[in-house]
């Protein structure tokens, strides 16, 4: 095993063995607290240009699956744990971590102190970081870290290039992908919904033409204000058809709305984050991934209203239009990985959709 360096921006090094790919890459590094899912962590494109680290010890037993993928492209840049399982032991496994990182050019490092690295990313918050062999200059790299941007603008290499259909018998929704989990579209498929994937940049005159009976926006990398398009999207078809949104299409419902948005200081991602919806005073158990946030401050100048919170650090993680019928959630209820909780939204915003067109027959023959 060649031995590897993970540089972080504050100078910080830990050096580790290699396995995956050995090329260098860099990015922003971050830490999930899943004691398993990693398959699913490794190919949700909203990690998309980052370094992840998992605080469980042990990653890599159960292998990599022909069913567990998130997006058929992983995005992120590294991953580091403390201890690769080489040898994995699953009926489903296909083959190990580390094959699977190599095959798609992720260079990985084990054999760190993964906690302690977890602490300093929570003291400091996130920052850029390297993986590279270690043989190389700690000085060289440090300065080309320094030197480095984080990455923007995202969502142009993870969103689907052309709409396409998945055809079903049920309610049509338009699914607008910013970089969608594969778990939102086997949620609406699963309940024989014919779906539209459209990329992110579709507009909302396009949009409508479609006629959708739902319009839902998916998850996605980086900023919601490096994908203005999109917010201007919502507020055009805002009231016209109901609305879900998940994760990043929740913060780009709000900042449609006039809420604005935050970076967090290190996020949230794992499995176990609880949060408490207020109208139902229930708790779930949600599986997160995000850096940034809704501010709770600007919400009271808007149609929106608090729907659900973060119990560890009261972030918002739920809201719903006043009037229109419209709802997002910033945790992921399609959960992969995590607990279902929360599966029912999708449901909910069926349910919603129905009630929609009860009304407007109603109307009609009124
Ligand atoms: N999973 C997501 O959609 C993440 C949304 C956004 N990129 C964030 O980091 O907050």
């Amino acid at each position: 095993m060649t031995k590897r360096q993970l540089i972080l921006e504050d100078g910080t090094v830990f050096i580790g063995e290699g396995f995956g790919s050995d090329r260098k890459k860099s990015g922003e590094v971050v830490f999930n607290t899943g004691m398993s899912g990693y398959q699913e962590v490794i190919t949700d494109p909203s990690y998309c240009g980052q370094i992840v680290t998992m605080t469980y010890p042990l990653v890599g037993n159960y292998g990599i699956n022909r069913d567990d993928f998130e997006t058929v492209t992983p995005f992120i840049h590294g991953f580091v744990v403390k201890e690769v399982c080489d040898d994995p032991s699953n009926f489903r496994s296909d083959e190990n971590l580390s094959s699977y990182l190599k095959a798609n050019d992720i260079p990985g490092i084990s054999g760190i102190d993964t906690r302690k690295l977890t602490k300093i990313i929570r003291r400091h918050g996130t920052m850029k970081a390297v993986i590279a062999d270690a043989t190389e200059s700690k000085e060289e790299l440090l300065l080309e870290l320094t030197n480095q941007q984080m990455m923007t603008n995202q969502v142009q290499l993870t969103s689907a290039v052309k709409p396409y259909v998945v055809p079903g018998r049920g309610r049509r929704i338009v699914l607008v992908d910013f970089g969608m989990k594969h778990g939102i579209l086997r949620e609406l498929t699963k309940r024989n919904c014919h779906v539209t994937v459209v990329p992110y940049n579709y507009s909302a005159e396009n949009i409508l033409r479609l006629k959708p009976d739902g319009i839902m926006l998916t998850n996605g990398p980086g900023d919601p204000k490096d994908v203005p398009e999109a917010i201007q999207m919502v507020k055009e078809v805002l009231g016209k058809i109901p609305l879900f949104g998940i994760c990043l299409g929740h913060q780009l419902f709000a900042l449609a709305c006039g809420a604005d948005t935050i970076k967090m200081k290190f996020g949230h991602r794992g499995a176990n984050h609880p949060v408490k919806n207020l109208e139902l005073n229930k708790t779930y158990l949600t599986s997160q991934n995000h850096s940034y946030a809704v501010r709770p401050d600007t919400l009271k100048e808007t149609n929106l209203v608090l729907t659900e919170v973060a119990l560890n650090d009261n972030t918002v993680e739920g809201i719903k239009h006043k009037t229109y019928p419209a709802f997002t959630v910033q945790y992921h209820p399609e959960s992969s990985p995590g607990p279902e909780d929360t599966n029912h939204l999708f449901d909910n915003f069926l349910t919603m959709i129905e009630q929609v067109h009860a009304k407007k027959e109603e109307e009609t023959y009124a």
